[in-house]
């Protein structure tokens, strides 16, 4: 009997805590791994919001000393990660916790791929680069989200070049994700809108990447209905925790589905995009979004249909344009009523970027498992749409 290796799906993922308070487990998380001396990692942001004392306060009850390294931006540059490697050695840590949103993240999953392989991170750029397992890595998500606390992906900004590098690999995804709604609730509505939408654009270029199946799809799914039916009430009441959570939990679902399935066009022009421009990724993406739908919708139009269905359209006795041309104006609506409304042009993008923009989406892991084969004339293409 003869298998295809294109049809075997695998799943990955953290133990996962969820639940408000879950972040009080880090102490006794962190002794399980034996860490007397854990890095810290988080940024300004995180610091001003109060909750990396608390974690230090919370570690430091269970008698582990915590070395805080905070200086990282967002898109986070791979100097912070080669200086946070170096803390990490000078006070021989034997553990990393993060708190933060996908920055934080991501560099803590770059000082520990450095630590552990002794060598510069740019050596590790691309998919299963890792030789050795990388310390262990305890995550407090504060946005809600990029799921760097579930995924396979760290996302590095090299300024030198202008880019954003992926390093795909299962000894990124953490040890533990402790998954604390609380922590969100100190976002501003901005923030919330921004991460809000990267986690829905997880979710359906998940559903629809080369490498969805039914170990993804029915996360995927309900990240999408979560999201979809929560966001827009959130971003309208901040301070409302049964939100926050039902918001949170997409994520979460998202992450799963996007982890294992990896993502989409979305995230490869985005990633372009935010190494170029240095701006939030979440807005990325939502300037992307739609046309990166329309585009896609022809390549797998029954997948696009559940998306939109999941998404409340009632799909019965439309053709497949109209589906694609309500998918879309729902995708535009819901940018708009959580405050997202910005074109690439009005961010400084113009049409003698797009080359450039084009080439690095083209170079991007996340490029191969569009559901459209995509020439770097249909990027281009894409990019202009939504200048
Ligand atoms: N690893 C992955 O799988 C993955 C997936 C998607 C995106 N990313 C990456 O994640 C990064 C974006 O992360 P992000 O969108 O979570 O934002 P972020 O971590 O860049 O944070 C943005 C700003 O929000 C502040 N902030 C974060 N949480 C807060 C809170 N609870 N209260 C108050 N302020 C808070 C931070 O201090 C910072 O100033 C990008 O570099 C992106 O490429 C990674
Ligand atoms: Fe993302």
């Amino acid at each position: 009997m003869s298998h295809s290796i294109t049809a075997l799906r695998k799943f990955v993922a953290p133990e996962i805590i969820f639940g408000e308070g879950s972040r009080h487990a880090v102490a006794n998380y962190a002794q399980t791994f034996g860490a007397e001396r854990i890095l810290l990692v988080s940024d300004p942001g995180v610091v001003a919001a109060g909750w990396v004392a608390e974690v230090e306060a919370d570690l430091a009850a269970a008698g582990i000393h915590s070395r805080r390294f905070t200086a990282v931006s967002p898109n986070p540059r791979v100097e912070e990660v080669m200086a946070g490697a170096e803390v990490y050695r000078d006070h021989a840590c034997q553990a990393i916790v993060a708190i933060g949103g996908g920055s934080p993240m991501d560099c803590a999953k770059g000082i520990g791929i450095v630590v552990a392989h002794d060598g510069h991170i740019l050596d590790f750029e691309g998919v299963d680069t890792l030789r050795v397992p990388i310390p262990p890595l305890i995550f407090i998500p504060s946005t809600a989200g990029t799921s760097a606390d579930i995924s396979q992906f760290a996302i590095l900004s090299d300024q030198s070049r202008r880019l954003k590098l992926s390093i795909v690999s299962k000894s990124v995804v953490p040890d533990v994700s402790l998954i604390d709604p609380a922590v969100t609730l100190t976002m501003t509505p901005f923030l919330t809108a921004c991460t809000g939408i990267d986690a829905l654009v997880h979710a359906i270029e998940a559903f629809v990447s080369t490498g969805s199946g039914p170990l993804t799809d029915a996360h995927a799914l309900e990240a999408m209905r979560l999201i979809n039916g929560h966001l827009v009430a959130l971003v309208a009441n901040p301070g409302d925790i049964e939100l926050r959570a039902q918001v949170m939990l997409g994520s979460m679902q998202a992450g799963l589905a996007f982890s294992n399935a990896i993502l989409g066009a979305v995230h490869a022009m985005s990633h372009s995009l935010g190494g170029f421009l240095d701006l939030p990724h979440g807005l990325c993406n939502s300037m992307l979004l739609e046309h990166v739908v329309a585009y896609n919708f022809e390549a797998t139009p029954e997948r696009f249909m559940r998306v939109a269905e999941t998404l409340g359209i009632d799909c019965r006795g439309l053709t497949q344009r109209q589906v694609k041309q309500r998918l879309v104006a729902h995708l535009g609506e819901l940018k708009r009523a959580v405050g997202l409304s910005g074109r690439l042009g009005e961010m400084g993008v113009g049409s003698s970027d797009v080359p450039l923009l084009t080439r690095h989406a083209m170079q991007d892991p996340c490029i191969l498992t569009n559901p459209r084969r995509s020439s770097q004339r249909d990027v281009a293409v894409v990019y202009e749409e939504a200048l």
